[in-house]
């Protein structure tokens, strides 16, 4: 999966813009790291200031249920591994996310009938050009996922996560926290990585379980609704604020 993504990147950029994600589009590939080579050059040393742009390349693309997947950006190199790697996904968050449910004391059919409906899957493939200045960039800036469970296939090192678990901090009243993490790149070799977000139904309005707010844990979080929350994320993103601690009660 790993060298298939690095063969896509290492296209000529025309080729990869064929996939190009459309303005507010959720799939497709997308160029953060065009907007600072040209003006100050990380690939020939020069500095760096713009801490707006990440320097990343990605490909982002629904791969689960496999009707909501729009394949006119899937380039055809990487279809079938891609299918493949996802329904070998499934089955360990399922797992992961039942273990969490478990130690919350969650009641898992009942999570299931609420939240379980129209689960989608998200990849990213991720794609950090080597950087012989590293030093005023970051590959990916310090954010939290939305997703309730992230899976990331790395194929070198980089990745720098903050906190210590990585699930719904929302929904577990604060029990878990989503962990902050961020990606450095390294300025002698690129990097690529597969991330695949487990998406709760964006439809659904989500807050901490009733279950789980109790006299010694108070409601931490408003109810939001997931789609706004998402819709927020990316701005926030931008700015480096966290869009979690608008919705604190
Ligand atoms: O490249 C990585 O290791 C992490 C990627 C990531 O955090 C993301 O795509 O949200
Ligand atoms: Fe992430």
């Amino acid at each position: 999966m790993i060298e298939i993504s690095r063969q896509f990147f290492g296209l000529a950029m025309e080729e990869k813009k064929k996939y190009a994600a459309s303005p507010g589009g959720n799939n497709g590939f997308d160029c953060s790291i065009c907007s600072i080579v040209g003006s100050s050059n990380c690939r020939q040393g020069g500095v760096v200031s713009v801490s707006v742009s990440d320097w990343n390349e990605g490909l982002a693309l629904t791969v689960y249920p496999e009707d909501r997947r729009l394949l006119q950006f899937w380039p055809p190199q990487l279809r079938k591994m891609l299918h493949e790697y996802t329904m070998n996904s499934i089955n360990l968050f399922e797992v992961m996310f039942k273990m969490v449910l478990q130690s919350l004391n969650v009641d898992e059919k009942k999570f299931g009938e609420k939240y379980g409906k129209n689960k989608e899957i998200n990849a990213r493939l991720n794609f950090y050009p080597q950087c012989p200045n590293p030093d005023n960039v970051l590959g990916l800036k310090p954010h939290a996922d939305f997703s309730a469970i992230t899976i990331v296939l790395q194929g070198e090192a980089g990745l720098q996560v903050h906190k210590d678990v990585k699930v719904e901090q929302i929904m577990s009243n604060g029990i878990y926290k989503s962990a902050v993490h961020r990606v450095v790149p390294s300025p002698e070799k690129s990097r690529v990585s597969i991330a695949l977000f487990w998406d709760i139904d964006r439809n659904c309005e989500i807050g901490p379980l009733d279950e789980l707010i109790t006299p010694d844990r108070p409601q931490l979080y408003k109810m939001v609704s997931l789609k706004d929350y998402v819709s927020r994320f990316f701005n926030y993103y931008q700015s480096g604020q966290r869009v979690i601690d608008t919705i604190r009660t």
